[in-house]
């Protein structure tokens, strides 16, 4: 029981329980959502490498407030600081 409870916070087995086969969904989801991230980042790679060699710059402003907005609209606030974080593993610092 002690072990169960170090790893889970829960205070019973039965919650033990419910926590762990949740975990294993999250762990499941969080794959999925790092793959799609990996995704998103080749595509974007391929619109920055085709705007740079024909002649532009590596950013589009308008687009990522068009990005930021679509995240805001379905995340809230935070969705901001998430889409963030996803434009710069997409295009790096700017
Ligand atoms: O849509 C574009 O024009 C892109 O270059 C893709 C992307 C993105 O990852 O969403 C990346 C860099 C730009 O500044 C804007 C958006």
């Amino acid at each position: 029981m002690t072990e169960v409870l170090d790893r889970t916070g829960a205070r019973t087995e039965d919650a033990a329980q419910v926590i762990t086969g949740a975990r294993e969904r999250i762990d499941a989801l969080d794959d999925r959502i790092i793959g799609l991230i990996q995704e998103r980042m080749a595509v974007s790679a391929v619109i920055q490498e085709s705007r740079i060699a024909s002649g532009g710059r590596r950013v589009s402003l308008a687009r990522e407030m068009d990005v930021l907005s679509h995240y805001r609209d379905a995340l809230g606030r935070p969705g901001t600081a998430l889409a963030m974080t996803v434009l710069e593993l997409c295009r790096g610092r700017v």
